[in-house]
């Protein structure tokens, strides 16, 4: 099945009620499930990555498929290394070829014992459950930062709690500290000095706790206001003032005329002005999830860019790197990568490449889809493939889509 999407008025206004944050989601379960907390999560996400959790978690069986869901496969394969029992996870085909051996290794040197059920390094795992005790480990911090957040959760249930000395160049340091501003505030302690972050036995304290709206989710807004001329769109739930890192884009938005206020119930996003920088240049290490999002808008808008930071989108969901440049190949846009992780794009629209209707392939990548269907608002006319991808974060974006004047038809392929 395939959208066809369209848009014939380049204004747009609205109010959206945005998915609350996976990411924020799946720690405080994570960290309820470790503190037997009574309080149920309020304004859990309902994206597929944090409904399969939360049904792990729930469950009394002893195998779990996660489907998709990175922090899912990460922060699970911690949780149940130290509770009695045998287990078993699995994921997705992607899921089976996205790394995990730093994680396992380092849950092993703690005294779990996990194996591998097909491919030494990546899932499915065997895992039997065992006591942990703890000590200064060294972790590679430049693969995924999902390892330390799973790592750092369990730490202060371990005996003698957790030190890990970080190696390399750390990647997605915003996720890392997203953990431990959280687990602050379920009252657990850190220290982060130089590159060791250490972690004392002891307990969080359960609390009731709201999750805030998602800001890769908004990004898709800040997107659409872009390449709008005009219009206001109200972001319910959202928080200028956020625990994530992607709230860095409110700043980033502003060289394309999006201004964000801050307003007592969300964040009203308004397009000011009609410009835009002459050429890009942003390092996404803080924020992989975004960098389809500027991509994207940065080929519609005609924009040239330097994307640096980028090395682990080869291991998301899809090698992002590959599905940008496969797909906007398609809209005339030749991007090159002149080193491992950076992308570049000289602001030239090829027509002998471009074609009338791309066909989008999202590769399993619900930020594919959520990032090419706001180009329609430059003129430009597509299809999505798969479109229900987008159900991994944000199940609402068609819809929502749809509410602010875009026309979503259905194609079956
Ligand atoms: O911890 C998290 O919630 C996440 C960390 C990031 O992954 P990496 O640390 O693998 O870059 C990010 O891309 C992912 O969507 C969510
Ligand atoms: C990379 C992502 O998710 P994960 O790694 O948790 O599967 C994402 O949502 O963009």
């Amino acid at each position: 099945m395939r959208y066809q999407i369209s848009i014939n008025k380049n204004k747009i206004e609205g109010q959206i009620k945005l998915p609350a944050s996976k990411s924020i989601s799946n720690r405080v379960l994570i960290i309820n499930a470790l503190s037997y907390s009574p309080y149920p999560v309020q304004n859990l996400s309902n994206s597929d990555d944090t409904k399969v959790l939360l049904e792990a978690l729930f469950s009394n069986q002893n195998k779990f498929d996660i489907g998709h869901a990175g922090t899912a496969m990460r922060f699970l394969t911690a949780f149940i290394s130290k509770i009695v029992g045998e287990w078993e996870i699995t994921g997705s085909e992607r899921m089976k070829q996205r790394p995990i051996k730093i994680l396992v290794d380092a849950l092993n040197e703690l005294g779990a014992k996990i194996e591998y059920l097909e491919k030494e390094g990546f899932p499915p795992l065997k895992i039997f459950g065992s006591h942990l005790k703890g000590k200064t480990i060294e972790l590679d911090g430049s693969v995924s930062s999902q390892y330390i957040s799973a790592l750092l959760m369990l730490a202060p249930t371990i005996e003698n709690g957790l030190a890990i000395n970080l190696k390399g160049n750390i990647t997605s340091r915003s996720y890392i500290e997203l953990t431990l501003k959280l687990m602050g505030k379920f009252g657990v302690r850190h220290e982060w000095k130089e590159n060791t972050i250490y972690v004392p036995e002891q307990k969080y304290f359960p609390m009731d706790f709201t999750v805030e709206a998602d800001w890769s989710g908004a990004s898709y807004w800040y997107q659409m206001l872009a390449l709008a001329q005009k219009g206001d769109v109200f972001l319910e739930n959202l928080k200028l003032d956020s625990l994530q890192g992607d709230a860095n884009i409110a700043t980033w938005f502003e060289q394309f005329g999006v201004f964000s206020e801050q307003k007592k119930e969300g964040v009203l996003l308004k397009k000011m002005k009609s410009v835009q920088p002459e050429r890009l240049t942003i390092d996404f290490i803080e924020n992989p999830d975004v960098a389809q999002t500027f991509a994207c808008l940065c080929v519609a808008k005609k924009v040239p860019f330097h994307f640096s930071g980028l090395k682990t989108l080869k291991i998301k969901e899809t090698d992002r790197i590959a599905a940008l440049q496969n797909e906007l190949a398609k809209f005339g846009a030749s991007l090159t990568e002149p080193k491992h992780g950076e992308l570049e794009w000289d602001g030239q629209i090829d027509l002998q490449l471009k074609e009338e209707t791309p066909i989008v392939k999202t590769y399993h990548d619900h930020r594919m889809a959520m990032a090419f269907a706001p180009m329609a608002l430059s003129g430009l006319q597509m299809e999505i493939d798969d479109p229900m991808v987008v159900t991994k974060s944000y199940p609402a974006f068609w819809e929502d889509l749809k509410n602010v004047g875009f026309e979503v038809v259905e194609i079956q392929s």
